[in-house]
């Protein structure tokens, strides 16, 4: 096959040639006799995005997401690697529950990565055992599933993933400094009528940087690589970098502040929590200059109805894997970021941060997962066009540019209406 007439990130027109999944030359390309064309139209061509950080739910919450319809709503986003993570039922703490949830990601249309977990009645002999990803995200502090650790159980859990050559993702909050007295009293109704800015002034800013400062310090002494997943302040990303780690941002929280709580409510209710605009212009800005290495989704489903109670009762978490190209897309459009930095944050620095050789980049020898995207065709974003179970999206309204289509190791995942029938793989396999 020959794509012809691309545009590349870094704004060179080349055609690329895929071969047996693979992209086997990048440049000016005579086509050959019988070859298939695909013309490009001078169109974006990115890597298929890999997404370290989504919750597919299965197996234990089918009714919030499967691999099926995560993997799909991924590939919808132009996503064609994800990692999950192991706050599912059974938790992916052992060997069995590795095994369990391997059986379920057999279903998704795109490659995958499956994370180990860590809990005080984990077995890390049969964990590590099985082809992880990475070890995490390893709460410290409670998150949906409750599981969060003490820190000598971190630093333990460090000390092995250092050994095996794992990486370690961190959800970075210190329970300690909470604010309790910011959930006392009347937090008002449900779902959008809920007070959510108590949740943001409860999860204080503060609690992530120190929860940083120690988990990477806990990888220095340890010699574990550590990647803090979504951090949410400019305090927690600039102390992971001054710690010598790697550091991942969603985009609820690049382009989602508390001044949207009013209107999420309970939609809006995620760990770390969503912050002040003056932060999430700081997160910006250390996107948009190379501070923050990966944005990564932390796709984390959750019905309606779960949704839909008081700001106590209501679950963490928002969906995002289908959206997060789409709008850091919809940025470079505006003019606040460039074609290339997104290619970076969603597909280069990934790979390089978690030892993918094969995936991020369009060049001989890679994988052949790519997404083709016209900057022309600026859409709204809506919950009920989006393919994940989760029929809703914090982003409703917000403008992105979705891929014509995704490729994954050569095959069409997904051509702008239908899905193709793609088997995915363990890329630790
Ligand atoms: N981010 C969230 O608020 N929720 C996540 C768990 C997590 O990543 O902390 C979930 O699994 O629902
Ligand atoms: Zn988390
Ligand atoms: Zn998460």
């Amino acid at each position: 096959m020959r794509i012809e007439n691309a545009t590349l990130a870094d704004g060179r027109a080349v055609d690329v040639r895929v071969e047996d999944g693979t992209v086997e030359a990048v440049g000016d390309l005579d086509p050959v006799a019988d070859e298939e064309t695909v013309d490009a139209e001078g169109n974006l061509l990115l890597p298929g995005a890999i997404d370290v950080h989504v919750h597919f739910r299965e197996p234990g919450f089918e009714h919030k997401e499967t691999w099926e319809t995560g993997a799909r709503s991924a590939a919808a986003g132009g996503v064609t690697t994800v990692a999950d993570q192991p706050n599912t039922d059974p938790t992916t703490t052992d060997g069995a529950g590795f095994d369990a949830k391997a059986e379920r990601a057999a279903n998704a249309c795109i490659d995958y990565g499956i994370n180990g977990g860590v809990t005080a009645d984990w077995d890390p002999d049969s964990l590590f055992d099985r082809p992880l990803f990475a070890l995490g995200e390893v709460f410290l502090a409670d998150s949906t599933g409750d599981m969060g650790i003490e820190a000598d159980l971190f630093a333990e859990a460090a000390e092995r993933a250092g050994e095996a050559g794992v990486p370690v993702t961190v959800h970075a909050e210190d329970a300690d400094l909470f604010d309790e007295s910011a959930i006392e009293g009347d937090l008002g109704g449900v779902g959008r009528d809920a007070d959510a800015d108590a949740w943001s002034a409860y999860r204080t800013a503060e609690a992530e940087a120190v929860a940083v400062e120690r988990a990477v310090r806990v990888g220095g002494e340890t010699g574990a690589q550590i990647h803090i997943a979504h951090t949410s302040t400019p305090e927690g990303v600039d102390a992971a970098r001054d710690g010598g780690a790697t550091c991942e941002a969603t985009p609820h929280h690049l382009f989602l502040s508390r001044d949207d709580l009013a209107e999420l409510g309970t939609y809006g209710r995620m760990n770390p929590p969503l912050r002040s605009e003056t932060r999430r212009e700081a997160m910006f800005e250390r996107l948009a200059d190379g501070r923050i290495d990966v944005v990564a989704t932390d796709h984390a489903p959750h019905t309606r109805e779960e949704k839909e109670q008081s700001l106590l009762d209501a679950p963490s978490g928002v969906p995002g894997v289908e959206t997060m190209v789409p709008l850091l897309l919809g940025a470079v459009v505006a003019g606040d970021l460039t074609a290339e930095r997104v290619r970076d944050v969603v597909a280069a620095n990934p790979a390089e941060v978690f030892d993918l050789p094969r995936k991020g980049r369009i060049e001989a020898g890679a994988d052949a997962d790519l997404a083709l995207y016209d900057l022309d065709v600026a859409r709204e974003i809506r919950g009920a066009d989006l393919h994940s179970n989760c029929d809703w999206t914090p982003f409703e309204g917000h403008t992105g540019v979705f891929p014509e289509w995704t490729m994954l190791r050569g095959e069409f995942v997904w051509d702008g209406e239908e899905f193709g029938a793609v088997a995915g793989e363990n890329v630790r396999d």
